[in-house]
C-alpha cells in the first residue's frame, strides 16, 4: 500500500469555543474547509496552544461547539465537543496534534513509533508495518527504521513524528510551532518535507507559528490572537503589506499605536488620533475603519515615522516615547519606542532630534508618523455577532 493512500476523505474543521482560563476566557471561531490550512499567530501567552489542545480534545470547553465536517456536496458534521454532550476523547477524534518536540515512544524502533497510529485505528501488523515504512522512506529515514529515537538527530526526530501524525491518517493536523525546537540547518528540510506533504496529502492543517514566514509558506488563511480572542483574520500576504491588529503589525515590522478616533480639527471629515494630548492624522482603513469615539489603532511603517527634537510641537503631530531599542545599519538608524511606534531614520536625522549622536535607550523622542493608517480595535468575533 503506497503511503498516500493511506489519506483520509476531505475533512474540515468548525469550531466556536470558550476555554477558561485564570487572567482570559479564550474565545474563538474557527472554520478551516476540508483541505484548508489556517495559521495562529499571537504573542505568547495568548491562548493558540489552549485552542490546540482544546480541538485535540486534552482541554474542557465551557461553552461552544467544536466539529469535523465532510467535503462535497453531502456537507456531514461529526460533533466532537457541545454543551450536554459527552466530548468524542482525543483518539477518536482524527485529530494529530504535532507538537514543538517530538514526543515520540523511546521503547520502540522508528517502525513501530510510525505503525502505531495505524494499529491502533485496527489495521493489522504487517499493513501498518508496510504503510510505516513507506511514510519513513518518504521522510528520508527508511534506512534507520530498525533504531530507536535516541540514536536520532532532533531534525530526524521530527522528522519520524512528521511520518507517524500522517501515517495516523488524521482527518485533521494540529501543529504547534513544529520547527521551534529545529536548529537553521534542520528547519528548511522539516518545513520542505511537511509543505509538500500537506500538499500531496490535502489533510486539513492547523498551524501555530511566530514566523510569518511560517504562515506564508504553510497556510492560505491566518488569524490573529491576543489574550483570548481574535484581532484580525487575513491571508497571510494581507498581513505582511497591511496588518490590522497590534501583533500583526509588529509581526510585520510596522510600528503601532493605541489611541482614541477623534474628529479632526473643527470637525473635518477625517478623523485623527488622538494619543494623550497629541492629535496624529491618519488615513482611516477602508476594511476596518474606526468609530469615532471608540479605541483605535494606528498603524505606520518605520520610514513614515520621523523623529523631531523633544520640544517641538509643529502642528502637535507627534508624541513623546521612550526608546527601547536602537539599531543601526547601512546608513540607517532604527528606533522602537515604548509607545509602539517604530521610526527608521539617517543617522543625520537621528542626530538633529537628539541634539547630536544616536539616540540612547531609556532617552524620550519625540515620534511624528507622517502617514498612518487608523484601523478598529475590535474584537473580530464582536465584530462579527
Ligand atoms: N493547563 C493550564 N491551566 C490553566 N491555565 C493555563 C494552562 N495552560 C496555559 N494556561 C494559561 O492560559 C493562557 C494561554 O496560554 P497558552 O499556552 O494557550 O498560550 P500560547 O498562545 O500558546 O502561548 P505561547 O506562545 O507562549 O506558547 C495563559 O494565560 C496561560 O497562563
Amino acid at each position: 500500500m503506497s503511503a498516500g493512500s493511506e489519506r483520509p476523505t476531505g475533512a474540515g474543521l468548525a469550531a466556536d469555543l470558550v476555554v477558561r482560563r485564570e487572567s482570559f476566557d479564550v474565545c474563538a471561531r474557527l472554520e478551516v474547509p476540508p483541505g484548508g490550512r489556517l495559521a495562529l499567530l499571537g504573542p505568547n501567552g495568548a491562548g493558540k496552544s489552549t485552542i490546540l489542545g482544546a480541538l485535540a480534545g486534552a482541554v474542557p470547553l465551557a461553552e461552544g461547539r467544536i466539529a469535523v465536517t465532510g467535503g462535497g456536496e453531502q456537507a456531514r458534521e461529526r460533533v466532537l465537543d457541545a454543551p450536554g454532550r459527552r466530548s468524542v476523547p482525543t483518539h477518536r477524534r482524527g485529530i494529530t496534534l504535532l507538537e514543538q518536540r517530538p514526543l515520540l515512544f523511546p521503547h520502540l524502533d522508528l517502525v513501530a513509533n510510525v505503525a502505531f497510529g495505524p494499529r491502533a485505528r485496527g489495521m493489522g501488523r504487517r499493513q501498518a508495518r508496510a504503510l510505516a515504512l513507506d511514510w519513513l522512506e518518504r521522510v528520508g529515514l527508511a534506512d534507520r527504521a530498525a533504531q530507536r529515537p535516541h540514536r536520532l538527530s532532533g531534525g530526524q526526530q521530527q522528522r519520524v513524528a512528521l511520518a507517524r501524525a500522517f501515517a495516523a491518517g488524521p482527518s485533521v493536523i494540529l501543529l504547534d510551532e513544529p520547527f521551534a525546537a529545529l536548529d537553521a540547518e534542520s528547519t528548511p528540510r522539516v518545513r520542505g518535507l511537511l509543505t509538500r506533504e500537506l500538499a500531496r496529502t490535502g489533510t486539513t492543517a492547523l498551524l501555530v507559528t511566530h514566523q510569518l514566514s511560517d504562515a506564508w509558506d504553510l497556510a492560505d488563511r491566518c488569524v490573529v490572537l491576543e489574550s483570548g480572542t481574535i484581532r484580525e483574520r487575513t491571508a497571510p500576504e494581507q498581513i505582511a503589506t497591511t496588518p490590522r491588529s497590534r501583533f500583526g503589525a509588529r509581526l510585520a515590522g510596522f510600528g503601532v499605536i493605541e489611541g482614541m478616533c477623534a474628529p479632526g480639527a473643527d470637525g473635518a471629515a477625517r478623523p485623527v488620533l488622538r494619543v494623550g494630548d497629541a492629535l496624529l492624522p491618519g488615513v482611516p482603513d477602508p476594511d476596518a475603519p474606526p468609530r469615532r469615539g471608540e479605541s483605535a489603532l494606528g498603524i505606520a511603517a518605520p520610514e513614515d515615522v520621523d523623529l523631531l527634537p523633544l520640544d517641538d510641537h509643529r502642528g502637535r503631530a507627534g508624541v513623546v516615547g521612550q526608546v527601547i531599542g536602537v539599531q543601526a545599519s547601512a546608513g540607517r538608524v532604527r528606533i522602537e519606542a515604548e509607545n509602539g511606534l517604530i521610526a527608521q531614520v539617517s543617522p543625520e536625522a537621528a542626530a538633529r532630534a537628539t541634539g547630536g549622536g544616536l539616540p540612547v535607550v531609556g532617552s524620550r523622542l519625540r515620534l511624528a508618523p507622517s502617514s498612518l493608517r487608523l484601523v478598529q480595535d475590535r474584537r473580530q468575533d464582536e465584530a462579527a455577532r
